[in-house]
């Protein structure tokens, strides 16, 4: 173990963590580990990054302006950052992340608690992040943070709140411990893929907000976009096994309300470009940033007609951004569709699509 820096967060320990991505929510969570007091093993692949934040401790293609303060490691590699950490935090996108666990799982994934910060599905086989660390760390202990989490306004430290869903209590508790302060607080879940799954979903929300925001929408708009959006993703998660309640908690419409009504998010982002007339590809090169949305949006729509769960605003989005439909179309059939149940648990919905 290293010698570290007074711990400011809420329990005694201290640990050595490994958080594996360099982009924007790596450094928010670098930031937070630092703050608290453990050694943060900051593994990225740029070396000309890592080497810049060692000298300036600033990560400025992603967090110009942040200062990383405490025991903060910038690292390219992945091999020490593993080894040496007892806990792994991984924010990398879910297009490379098995690509990254899988590197240097069997040597150093060793009995070390693994944490996905990524809010995505992986292409083939619609596994989630979580499924990915079972299958390639088997002697790992794993769990997934999700929720209203913003990483703009966490290094600025604004009250934040989040969620750690494991199976595991040891888990569950470690990680409050590790990342818990005065201006982040973690709750705890059990159910890992519910929690998981909205992370991922909201993303496809959080475009549609942006796309309606770019339109002049009024409030009432956007309050039914959020809640049908609500009702959308827990019904497809459900049937898929997440627990509906898990959708009442910050990880479900916590979350979908932070990204839905913020343009710091970079979904609702995309989604504002595009209704102001620009092209996917254009809006996604602009950003210069991960929108897992737009990724997640394809294989859901694939998902739920494989499985035959009504998504309208799933369908309406992907043919908008992925069939060259007309924004107003498509607008026009979602309100002319079948007028339907408001909330499905209570009134069971109308079947007809
Ligand atoms: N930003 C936020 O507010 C939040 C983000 N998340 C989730 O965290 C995940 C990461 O997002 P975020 O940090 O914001 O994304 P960014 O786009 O800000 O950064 C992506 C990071 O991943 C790295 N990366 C991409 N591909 C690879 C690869 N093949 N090997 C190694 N590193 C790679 C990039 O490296 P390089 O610069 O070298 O390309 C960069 O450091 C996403 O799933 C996102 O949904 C979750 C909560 C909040
Ligand atoms: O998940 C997030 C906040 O909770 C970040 O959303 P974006 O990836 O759209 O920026």
């Amino acid at each position: 173990m290293s010698e570290k820096p007074a711990s400011r967060n809420n329990g005694s320990n201290t640990y050595d963590v490994a958080v594996l991505g360099g982009g924007s929510f790596g450094t928010a969570m670098a930031k937070v580990l630092g703050e608290n007091g453990h050694a943060v093993h900051f593994w990225m692949r740029d070396e000309g990054q890592a080497e810049e934040i060692r000298s300036t401790r600033i990560n400025h293609r992603y967090m110009p302006g942040v200062t990383l303060e405490g025991d903060i490691r910038p690292t390219t590699d992945l091999a020490e950052a593993v080894g040496k950490a007892e806990i792994v935090l991984v924010a990398i996108p879910s297009k490379a992340f098995r690509a990254v666990i899988r590197e240097h799982s069997t040597e150093f994934f060793d009995g070390q608690i693994v944490v996905s910060l990524t809010k995505g599905i992986e292409e083939h086989g619609f596994k989630l992040m979580s499924e990915i660390l079972i299958e390639e760390l088997p002697r790992c202990r794993s769990g997934v943070l999700s929720g209203p989490n913003l990483a703009a306004e966490i290094v600025n430290r604004e009250l934040t709140a989040t969620v750690i869903a494991a199976k595991d209590p040891e888990v569950r508790r470690t990680v409050q411990e590790l990342l818990g302060c005065e201006y982040f607080r973690v709750y705890a879940n059990v159910d890992v893929y519910g929690v998981e799954l909205a992370g991922a979903l909201k993303n496809i929300y959080a475009i549609v907000a942006g796309l309606a925001s770019a339109l002049n929408m009024g409030e009432n708009a956007r309050a039914m976009l959020i809640t049908r959006g609500l009702a959308e993703m827990s019904r497809f998660a459900v049937s898929l096994g997440a627990n509906p309640m898990t959708f009442m908690g910050l990880a479900g419409v916590g979350d979908l309300i932070a990204t839905c009504t913020s343009s710091k998010s970079r979904n609702f982002r995309v989604g504002y470009a595009i209704g102001k007339g620009k092209k996917l590809d254009e809006a996604v090169q602009e950003l210069g940033q991960v929108a897992e949305g737009i990724y997640t949006l394809k294989l859901v729509r694939e998902k739920s007609e494989a499985i035959g769960i009504y998504m309208p605003l799933v369908r309406g989005l992907y043919e908008i951004l992925y069939e060259g439909a007309s924004i107003n179309a498509v607008i026009s059939s979602l309100m002319m569709a079948v007028q339907n149940s408001d909330v499905e648990f209570i009134l069971p919905r109308t079947i007809a699509q």
